[in-house]
């Protein structure tokens, strides 16, 4: 049982060389801790022997109490705690802090299945969270021990969705107890969801993200030999994998790459020569499945890091943990078997992905913009200006409604279009969802970047700094652009959609 005090005794410890703080209703003995405190000496010795709660949350997250743990000594005797202390894996209590279910509220969409399933993601996400930022703050790659911690955890199959999920080799495991069966679109969203709560967009871009766009051409189109070797190795995290389309010269307009793959005279292998450019994952990856120009048309082809292949990284403005790359293919020998798919279809097997990647891209803008709202929204309440409240100032209640509604109003779009997933073939997806899908993501990264504006304004100063209260809103504000470009420019997306529904347009309608 721990220790515990009556707050007189706890003013006893009010100097520099035995110094002791109260929050909520936890002591802590700060005397070896006061020397080193981010914040300095000063403000510590004002609060010392004091009730330091509201100062202490005016200044930082409550994930800084768990972090440092170890100087809590106690509690006072005979005190309610008046603040709930986050357990790893527990859901928000926070007004829209989650998705309306996962609130109390009824949904055709889930069951106490997802519920299960959400809070298991989220107990293995929280446990990974802060290598993840150490990653994403130093932009090195995640180590192999963290790959394979993925891979031990299910996370990087689950990562892929339920589609590929089916396909792969028995005794890869889902996270959670949950079954290759049971596990649906609307399982997949809560992978993504949860994801972002790392706060380490370049390192999910760099392996979750890389992987889920690159492995489907392999377990999809891969003869069986390579499947079997390719597919253990990637999702135990024992190898990674990259997904290398664009050029410096086309960008979103696959149909112009220029990257050749030459047959050998012997018709063993491709030659293959050109440059790839913006390959998220690249600097990491073993595996890069490659379109490449061939004699007729566009072709799929599955690289290894071999001779010939290099890469290098290419700075962005999220972290360098994405492993974003620019990537030469110098007379690079690709044996014929490692053709993905029918030679010169290779276009059938770029776009047979481009429906999933988009809609995982809009579960991670989903939940950040969510994520972010709900720290806005908790730091309006224990935020004090000029002697109130930020959240009793109407202007940043305004903010805050603009924010909420946008948010639960693409999020309501997304979850509809993944109940039309969950019960469409990929044919009738082709024809019915890929308009949708795009206009979806079009008007959610302009979202992202609405709510990523007014978080700013309401953090302030710390929203611009990258440790500290405002992290989150300082990553968003800095990473947004990627979801608006990534995956299909709003340009493009906006256009796709519009152009799509055109196709369908009765020629019989009038006005
Ligand atoms: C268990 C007690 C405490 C721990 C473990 C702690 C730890 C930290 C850490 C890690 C930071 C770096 C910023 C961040 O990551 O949030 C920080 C910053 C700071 N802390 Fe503390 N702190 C404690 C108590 C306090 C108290 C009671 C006060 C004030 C009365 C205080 C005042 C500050 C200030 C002024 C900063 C700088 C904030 C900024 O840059 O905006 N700290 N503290």
């Amino acid at each position: 049982m721990s220790k515990t005090f009556t707050r007189e005794e706890v003013a006893r410890h009010a100097s520099e060389s035995d110094l002791w703080i109260v929050i909520d209703t936890d002591v802590y003995d700060l005397t070896d801790f006061a020397d080193i405190h981010p914040g300095g000496l000063f403000p510590l010795m004002q609060v010392a022997g004091k009730d330091a709660t509201s100062d202490f949350y005016g200044m930082h997250k409550q994930e800084v109490l768990i972090k440092f743990n170890r100087y809590k000594i106690g509690t006072i005797a005979n005190e309610k705690r008046q603040i709930h202390m986050y357990e790893a894996g527990d859901l928000s209590n926070v007004p829209f802090g989650e998705s309306s279910y996962f609130m109390g509220y009824r949904s055709p969409y889930y069951n106490e299945r997802h519920v299960q399933f959400r809070k298991a993601m989220r107990k293995i996400v929280d446990s990974l969270k802060e290598q993840a930022q150490e990653y994403e703050a130093s932009g090195e790659g995640a180590s192999d021990e963290f790959t394979q911690t993925l891979g031990k955890h299910g996370l990087l199959a689950a990562n892929l969705g339920p589609d590929a999920v089916r396909l792969l080799p028995p005794g890869i495991e889902l996270p959670g107890g949950i079954t290759r069966d049971e596990f649906d679109y609307f399982y997949e969203i809560i992978v993504h969801e949860e994801f972002t709560r790392l706060v380490a967009p370049g390192l999910c871009t760099g392996v979750l993200s890389a992987l889920a766009i690159s492995l489907p051409t392999v377990i999809l189109y891969a003869k069986p030999h390579i499947k079997a070797k390719v597919l253990p190795e990637v999702l135990t995290g024992k190898k990674r994998m990259a997904l290398a389309i664009t050029e410096p010269y086309t960008g979103s307009d696959v149909a112009n790459i220029k990257t050749t793959a030459k047959l050998s005279a012997d018709g063993s292998h491709y030659i293959v020569n050109g440059v790839k450019k913006w390959i998220s994952g690249g600097r990491f990856a073993d595996y890069f499945s490659t379109a490449v120009r061939t004699d007729k048309g566009i072709s799929m082809l599955l690289i290894d890091r071999s001779e010939g292949l290099e890469t290098k990284a290419i700075k962005t403005s999220y972290s360098q943990a994405a492993g974003t790359a620019y990537v030469t293919f110098d007379n690079v020998k690709v044996p014929v078997e490692n053709l993905l798919g029918v030679e010169n279809e290779g276009f059938k097997v770029v776009l047979s992905n481009f429906n999933h990647e988009r809609f995982i891209m809009l579960c991670g803008a989903s939940m950040s913009a969510r994520n972010v709202i709900r720290e806005c929204f908790l730091w309006a309440h224990q935020r004090k200006v000029f002697g109130k409240r930020l959240i009793d100032q109407p202007v940043i209640r305004n903010k805050l409604a603009r924010m909420i509604s946008q948010m639960e109003a693409q999020h309501a779009w997304l979850e509809n279009l993944t109940f039309q997933m969950n019960h469409m073939s990929h044919k009738e997806q082709a024809i019915k969802l890929a308009g949708p899908l795009a206009l979806c993501k079009f008007q959610m990264t302009r979202m992202l970047q609405s709510v990523a504006d007014d978080a700013c304004q309401i953090l302030g100063g710390r929203a611009l700094t990258q440790t500290g209260m405002g992290r989150s809103i300082e990553t968003l504000q800095r990473t947004n652009k990627f979801s608006a470009i990534l995956g299909g420019s709003e340009e493009i997306m906006a256009d796709l959609g519009v152009r799509q529904a055109m196709k369908y347009f009765p020629r019989d309608a009038r006005l």
